[in-house]
C-alpha cells in the first residue's frame, strides 16, 4: 500500500425522483426538469498523489472500459489540463454501483475525482469550476460536485437545491443496458410536459417521461416495474433501466426485498439530500 494513499473517497448513486421532458433544443438535446436526490449506496475511490504527473487506475471494471474510456481518468486529465498542475495520481476504484441504469455512477466517479483531486492536488479550484469542468463529462456531474439535492432544469446543469423527503427506496436492477441517447431519439418519446415552477414542485404530479416507452421496449423494466408497485409507489430513474419503490421505514423497504422472486435484482438504500461526498469533504 502506497503510503500517502488517501482513502475512501464515496461517489454516491442518484435517483431522478422525477424526470419532466419540456421540448427539444434546436442542437438535438432535451429540455429537462427533474429532481435529484443521493442515494448512500455508493462507489469508492483511493488516491495516491505522485510528482510525475501520470495518472493510473486500478479498476475491475477495466474488463467493461477500458481504462482510457474511464470517466476517472478523463475527469483527472480535464483537471491538470484546466489548472495547468504538473502532479499525477494513482487511483484505485472499487465499484459498487451496476453501470448503465440510470442512477449515474460515472458522473458521480468524474465529480469525485474533480472534488478530491482538487482537494489533494490543492489546486483550489470553486465548486462553480469544478462544475464546468464536470458538465463536459457528462449532464449529470455538477449535481454531484454540488452535494445538495436539487431541482434541476435545462439539460441538468441549472441547479436549485431543495429538501426532498429522504425516503427509504427498495431499487431493483434489471439486468439490460438502457441507451440514454436511443431513449432521447425515439420519436414516441412524450415531449411536452408543461414546465413546473419551483412553488409548484412538491404538490405536482411526479412522473419520468422516459419510463413509458422504456417499459414498452424492455420487458425486463416493465416486469420489475408491475412487481414493485404492488408495494410501493415506484417510478423508473433517469432513462432507466433501474427502478424504485418508495418506503417510509427501512423495515418496509426489507420487507418487500425479502419477497423479491427469482430473476430480479436489487439492493435497499436511503434518500440523503447531502451528498455522502459532501459529508466526507465537512468532515476532514
Ligand atoms: C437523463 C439523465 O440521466 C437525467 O439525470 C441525464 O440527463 C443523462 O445524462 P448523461 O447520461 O450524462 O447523458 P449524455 O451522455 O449527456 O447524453 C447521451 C445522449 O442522450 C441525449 N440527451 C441527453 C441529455 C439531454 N438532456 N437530452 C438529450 O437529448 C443526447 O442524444 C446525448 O447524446
Ligand atoms: N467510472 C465509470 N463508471 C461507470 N461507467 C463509466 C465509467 N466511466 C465510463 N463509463 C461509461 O459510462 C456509461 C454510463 O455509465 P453510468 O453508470 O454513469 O450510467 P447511468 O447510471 O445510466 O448514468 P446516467 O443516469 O447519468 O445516464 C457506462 O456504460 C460506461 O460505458
Amino acid at each position: 500500500m502506497t503510503s500517502n494513499r488517501s482513502t475512501a473517497w464515496p461517489a454516491p448513486a442518484k435517483l431522478n425522483l422525477f424526470l419532466h421532458v419540456n421540448g427539444r433544443r434546436v442542437d438535438g438535446y432535451h429540455e429537462l426538469q427533474t429532481l435529484f436526490q443521493f442515494i448512500d449506496y455508493c462507489d469508492s475511490l483511493d488516491f495516491a498523489v505522485n510528482d510525475s504527473g501520470t495518472l493510473t487506475l486500478h479498476s475491475e471494471m477495466e474488463a467493461v472500459v477500458a481504462n482510457s474510456d474511464n470517466l476517472i481518468l478523463k475527469a483527472a486529465k480535464s483537471l491538470q489540463d484546466y489548472t495547468g498542475t504538473h502532479q499525477g495520481a494513482e487511483i484505485w476504484l472499487d465499484k459498487k454501483l451496476p453501470m448503465g441504469g440510470g442512477i449515474g455512477g460515472g458522473s458521480s466517479d468524474a465529480a469525485t475525482t474533480l472534488v478530491a483531486l482538487n482537494h489533494l492536488w490543492n489546486t483550489q479550484l470553486s465548486q462553480d469550476e469544478l462544475a464546468k469542468i464536470g458538465l463536459a463529462l457528462g449532464a449529470d456531474v455538477p449535481v454531484f460536485i454540488n452535494g445538495l439535492a436539487a431541482f434541476a432544469e435545462g439539460v441538468g446543469e441549472k441547479l436549485i437545491p431543495v429538501e426532498a423527503p429522504e425516503n427509504w427506496y427498495l431499487i431493483l436492477t434489471p439486468d439490460v443496458h438502457v441507451s440514454t441517447a436511443e431513449v432521447f431519439n425515439d420519436p414516441l418519446l412524450p415531449r411536452d410536459t408543461p414546465k413546473l415552477s419551483m412553488d409548484d414542485l412538491m404538490s405536482s404530479d411526479w412522473h419520468n417521461d422516459c419510463q413509458p416507452r422504456v417499459a414498452e421496449r424492455y420487458p425486463q423494466v416493465a416486469k420489475a416495474l408491475a412487481w414493485l408497485i404492488e408495494y410501493a409507489p415506484s417510478r423508473m430513474t433517469g432513462t432507466g433501466a433501474c427502478v424504485f419503490g418508495i418506503f417510509d421505514t427501512r423495515q418496509q423497504a426489507e420487507q418487500v426485498f425479502a419477497k423479491l422472486p427469482a430473476g430480479l435484482c436489487g439492493f435497499i438504500a436511503k434518500g440523503t439530500n447531502k451528498s455522502p461526498l459532501a459529508l466526507r469533504l465537512t468532515q476532514r
